[in-house]
């Protein structure tokens, strides 16, 4: 075991540097008192497993591994049943064996999940003017103003159920014989900086999670969001949109990834499917002449959410799918390694994306539209998508490679 002390100052540059997207506490004495709770409490996750995770993204880094990222868009509490849980599971792991028999490589299961609760949003009010849902981890989806007023005590019921959620895990991983992370976006900072720990040995980890990334909408290089995530050991990402500067990834690989680690860094291109053929390149290009290992993911859902004819925030699949060739396209093309994927969905039969083997439609969306936050991919549409690229990338293999997996198969 990795010996643990409790966190010291190790963030407090972090907490200097401005923080976008962060709730505005009503009772800022409760927030000192839920945070010095979180830090006494054990974290969710141990610092081995955290160690585990960077050794396997090495090999993603290196090209003979593939990342899998995938879950829920916003984790809820009441959606922390056994069986949903384990419905999504079984959907990142079948897509995983998806992308493994298309790829002839092993597949790095990571789930969105045990902490995906803090969400950023587009504006700070909702259509009716309420205060915005900020995820369960600060304030409520229901519409009232005392349901979206932000509690602080949410952070220790996320944390509870981070934990919950982390056993479901570890006995679905244990079924399966593999080994299953978690990650989330490291936005909260009022619950993420108690949570980071220091080995004895100096290293610093944030055990809210084994993966944490900065989302689109506080990437900002001189921001608390990279301060963070400088300082600690896990592997991070970045996820970096179409407006997204050649020199602005040269700063995160310089600020996040200054020893050239593989593994360490990872870039999740989210740049819409009419706008990746252009976006990507240039920026694949710097890290690549700058020496920096870092892993390209996929993120084919973000660029390419719209608003339905009903009103529904959704995604298309062709459009998802779309996004996906392109990625792939652009790595093929300036022969870097193209990671993996960075996915929204769950094992549940909803009706929050279109298109598919089902062929949903705008007027199918009301039918079962639960989440939280953004569309999700269902069972069926995960699995859809997964078999698409899983022929892809069988047809980009070598002639020779492709008769070997068509036998193995
Ligand atoms: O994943 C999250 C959403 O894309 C993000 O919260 C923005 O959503 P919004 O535009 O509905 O605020
Ligand atoms: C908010 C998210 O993504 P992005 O930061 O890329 O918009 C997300 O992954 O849910
Ligand atoms: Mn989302």
């Amino acid at each position: 075991m990795t010996q643990m002390t409790q966190p010291t100052q190790v963030t407090s540059a972090a907490v200097r540097s401005p923080a976008a997207q962060q709730p505005q506490w009503p009772d800022p004495s409760r927030v000192r008192a839920v945070r010095r709770t979180l830090r006494a409490l054990p974290a969710p996750v141990a610092p081995e497993g955290v160690d585990r995770l960077r050794e396997r993204l090495a090999e993603v880094a290196l090209g003979r591994a593939l990342l899998l990222q995938g879950g829920d868009c916003a984790e809820t509490f009441a959606g922390n049943t056994p069986a949903h849980i384990r419905a999504n599971l079984r959907t990142l792991l079948h897509t995983a064996t998806l992308l493994e028999v298309g790829s002839g490589l092993p597949v790095v299961p990571v789930g969105r999940m045990a902490g995906q609760y803090a969400k950023p949003r587009s504006s700070p009010t909702d259509a009716a003017g309420l205060p915005a849902y900020r995820g369960d981890i600060v304030n409520s989806t229901s519409p009232t103003a005392a349901a979206r007023t932000p509690d602080p005590d949410r952070m220790l019921r996320a944390r509870a159920d981070a934990v919950a959620t982390l056993d479901v895990m570890a006995a679905v991983a244990a079924d399966a014989d593999t080994e299953l992370f978690a990650s989330h976006e490291a936005l909260l900072l009022d619950y993420e900086v108690p949570l980071v720990r220091q080995a004895v040995d100096g290293t610093r980890y944030g055990l809210s999670g084994h993966f944490l990334w900065i989302g689109e909408r506080t990437r900002r290089l001189d921001g608390a969001h990279i301060e963070l995530a400088r300082g600690l050991a896990n592997p991070v990402g970045v996820k970096v949109g179409p407006a997204t500067t050649p020199a602005e990834v040269l700063g995160y690989a310089d600020a996040l990834d200054p020893h050239r680690t593989p593994g360490r860094l990872t870039l999740i291109s989210r740049m819409g499917a009419d706008r990746v053929a252009e976006a990507l390149p240039p920026l694949v290009e710097a890290v690549a002449a700058a020496g920096h290992p870092v892993i390209w993911l996929c993120d084919p859902m973000h660029g390419n959410t719209r608003l339905s004819a009903t009103g529904y925030k959704t995604r298309h699949l062709d459009t998802i799918l779309a996004e996906t060739r392109g990625f792939l396209d652009v790595h093929a093309a300036l022969g870097s390694h193209a990671g993996g994927l960075h996915l929204e969905f769950t094992g549940d039969d909803v009706t929050e994306c279109l298109g598919g083997s089902q062929g949903l439609r705008d007027e199918d969306l009301p039918a079962r539209y639960s989440t939280a936050c953004d569309p999700r991919l269902n069972a069926r549409q995960s699995l859809d998508l997964a078999s698409a690229v899983a022929q892809i990338l069988l047809d980009g293999r070598r002639p020779a490679e492709r008769r070997e997996a068509a036998s193995a198969g």
